[in-house]
């Protein structure tokens, strides 16, 4: 198979989907690697490398589409490439289609087989190929809220751990998953007072035992919420509904009842949101204000630690990348069922439920294309 490699091409998106080792691996199984010309540059891994390590390099990015039977990328197919996907391709990437319709209709039109990162699914729920970036995801929400909280970009002017004689900022974090537990222990860690929220109790129980003294956990329903407003600094949004649109658990009327500078970090925002005054922010201009409440909504918060980011997504990704080279996508996703949740669209079908009901589309089981 030939397995293509382009440069990511969302703003401030330093990530690559394969590193040199990727494509030795790749080629020991028979397969032929296309290199984007300076695709991982970002992330500190240079032609050179890739070129030893048996890839092509490409100039012609076209041209490395075209020949690809398989492309392998980061972040969902932007604009410019969507005329650039084409029928029986196998595309394997975050794609987060419940947030975008156009995105969804632009992949359906093209016929190609999308398989998504976010969705490949083992059997107790885990989302391997979605968990590493959650994690750093989850540890630069706390980060980036600490910075945004300071006055003079925008934020309330509190300093997350306080210091003695003066208590330290009050953190909410929606959701108690990847994203939740991970923003929590690095805000915890730098000394703010955390309250978790989720719906699962087993989880609840679970954080409660084995997070430290200074983080709270707190059944997730809107009185509860509520009744937190007043008294918060900073908010972290880390729902998730997998392949779905992400519910609205702080609605445009909860701003009012916060405090002025108080700062939001959606992180569920690839899924749409999970603040109903969210919309999508690039690291170039990351914040904006609505009611004088801080909105952070950057929906590839990873793209800006590239090396981490790089190394940990594809240390999950590239097993499965292999499976699909070896096997064809069919194959390989009738013998890796975690695999096949991962297949979103293929020849115009959408074969994810969510996704479906996301813009009200037409739904195929997943057992017609297999
Ligand atoms: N912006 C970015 O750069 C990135 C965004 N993400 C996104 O972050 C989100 C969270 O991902 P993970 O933590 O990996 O998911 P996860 O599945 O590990 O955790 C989600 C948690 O939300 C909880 N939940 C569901 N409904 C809830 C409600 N109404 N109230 C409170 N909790 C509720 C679930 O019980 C679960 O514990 C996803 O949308 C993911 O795509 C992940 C990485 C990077
Ligand atoms: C998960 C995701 O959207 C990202 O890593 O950018
Ligand atoms: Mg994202």
């Amino acid at each position: 198979m030939i397995i293509g490699v382009p440069k990511e091409i969302k703003t401030h998106e330093n990530r690559v989907s394969l590193l040199p080792g990727g494509v030795l691996k790749l080629a020991k199984h028979g397969h032929e690697v296309l290199v984007e010309q300076g695709a991982g540059e970002g992330s500190g891994f240079f032609d050179k490398q890739y070129e030893d390590s048996g890839a092509t390099i490409m100039e012609d990015i076209d041209e490395l589409w075209e020949q690809s039977d398989m492309i392998m990328k980061v972040k969902e197919p932007i604009e410019v490439e969507y005329p650039r996907m084409r029928e029986g391709q196998i595309i394997f990437t975050y794609f987060h289609f419940a947030a975008s319709e156009a995105l969804t209709e632009a992949v359906a039109k093209s016929r190609s087989i999308a398989i998504a990162y976010e969705t490949v699914e083992e059997e107790d729920g885990t989302l391997p190929l979605l968990v590493p970036m959650s994690e750093v995801a989850g540890r630069m929400a706390s980060q980036e809220g600490a910075k945004f909280l300071e006055k003079p970009e925008g934020g309330r002017g509190i300093l997350l751990g306080g210091i003695p004689g003066v208590k330290p900022a009050n953190v909410m974090v929606l959701g108690g998953g990847i994203v939740g537990v991970n923003a929590a222990k690095i805000a915890a860690g730098m000394g703010g007072n955390v309250t978790i929220m989720d719906i699962s109790m087993p989880r609840l129980r679970y954080l409660d035992d084995v997070m430290s003294k200074n983080v709270d956990t707190m059944f997730s329903n809107e009185a509860n919420i509520r009744s937190m407003l007043p008294h918060v600094d900073m908010i972290i949004g880390a729902v998730l509904k997998p392949g779905a649109k992400a519910p609205h658990l702080i609605t445009r009327d909860m701003l009012s009842e916060m405090q002025k500078g108080t700062v939001l970090v959606d992180v569920a925002i690839d899924q749409g949101g999970c603040f109903e005054t969210s919309k999508p922010t690039t690291h170039d201009n990351p914040v904006y204000k609505v009611d004088d409440v801080v909105h952070y909504c950057v929906a590839n918060m990873p793209g800006a630690v590239p090396y981490t980011s790089t190394l940990g997504l594809t240390n999950v990704t590239l097993p499965y990348a292999v499976s699909l080279a070896n096997k064809g996508w069919k194959q390989a996703l009738k013998d890796e069922e975690e695999l096949q949740k991962g297949l979103n669209i293929v020849d115009e079908k959408i074969v994810y439920k969510p996704v479906a009901e996301a813009f009200d589309m037409e739904y195929t089981a997943i057992e017609e294309v297999l």
